[in-house]
């Protein structure tokens, strides 16, 4: 299998993509689950940004050179872990509203899942970006729905139809032990987590995870994250 060495200094840190003298941010001594609103300035949003950005592109660079075995492979055992936690938050699926999404850059696809679901009576729904910066929009969706293309060219339901989904699948570019997640830079999974409560789980590869994510006061910890080696978060009682 391979493995990914995620760079381990910090914002600000020592990671080589320094380029002026200013001294380097603090977030990597304090706790990463610390976030005082109040206290978190310009510069050291700045320097999180600048980080995510590196961060992601590696993680991106990693999963896109994975073979298209090795993400089915990866892709199937997520399944497999997500109807473990699906079993014991929502033992009967039918007519509930569950989220996916349509993947793009390499991301586990889990449409065979939402068939499936869709087969048990669930309604799987797919989000759609309708205006920057603003929370997703969800809609229905089946295996053979019409399609078209929506923001950065991510097929959507051509349903006009929104839904209210009581669990989310969140895909994962990077996540921490915390249960926090690193997307594509957009906010648009944590302005969609702010505004409504859904079950949202983290869905990933092991290789993405980060010793933290360096969470801001926008991010919201995901209540649960799966990856091809089972349920990572929650933590259960003796796993590293
Ligand atoms: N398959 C899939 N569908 C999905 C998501 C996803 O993560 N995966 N999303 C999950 O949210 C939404 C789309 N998310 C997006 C997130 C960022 C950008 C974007 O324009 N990114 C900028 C960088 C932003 C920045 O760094 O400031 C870019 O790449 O140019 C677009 C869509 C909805 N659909
Ligand atoms: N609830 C929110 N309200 C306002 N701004 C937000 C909110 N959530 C995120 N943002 C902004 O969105 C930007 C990107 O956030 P972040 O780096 O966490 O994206 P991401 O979670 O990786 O992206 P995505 O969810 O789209 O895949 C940040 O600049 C952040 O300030």
């Amino acid at each position: 299998m391979i493995r990914m060495q995620p760079s381990t200094a910090g914002p600000g840190g020592a990671d080589g993509d320094e380029q002026g003298g200013s001294p380097p941010c603090q977030a990597a001594r304090i706790a990463p689950d610390y976030f005082d609103p109040l206290a978190v300035d310009a510069k050291q949003a700045r320097d999180v940004a600048r980080w995510r950005k590196a961060r992601r592109e590696e993680l991106l660079a990693h999963r896109a050179g994975l073979s298209i075995a090795a993400r089915q492979t990866a892709a199937a055992a997520i399944a497999r872990a997500l109807d473990e936690v699906l079993a014991a938050h929502l033992p009967d699926p039918r007519g509930r509203v569950i989220a996916g999404y349509w993947p793009i850059r390499s991301e586990p696809d889990l449409r065979p899942w939402l068939a499936r679901l869709h087969e048990r009576g669930a309604i799987p729904a797919l989000p759609e970006v309708v205006r920057p910066a603003s929370p997703l929009v969800f809609r229905p969706w089946h295996p053979g729905a019409a399609m078209r293309r929506g923001h950065w060219n991510i097929p959507v339901p051509a349903s006009a139809e929104t839904v209210a989904p009581e669990v989310v699948l969140a895909p994962l570019v990077g996540w921490d032990g915390a249960g926090y997640r690193l997307g594509y830079g957009g906010g648009y999974f944590d302005r969609t987590l702010a505004a409504r409560q859904p079950l949202a789980i983290g869905v990933g590869l092991q290789a993405a995870r980060l010793a933290t994510i360096y969470p801001q006061p926008h991010d919201i910890r995901l209540a649960a994250i799966v990856t091809e080696r089972g349920l990572q978060y929650p933590p259960r009682p003796g796993m590293a």
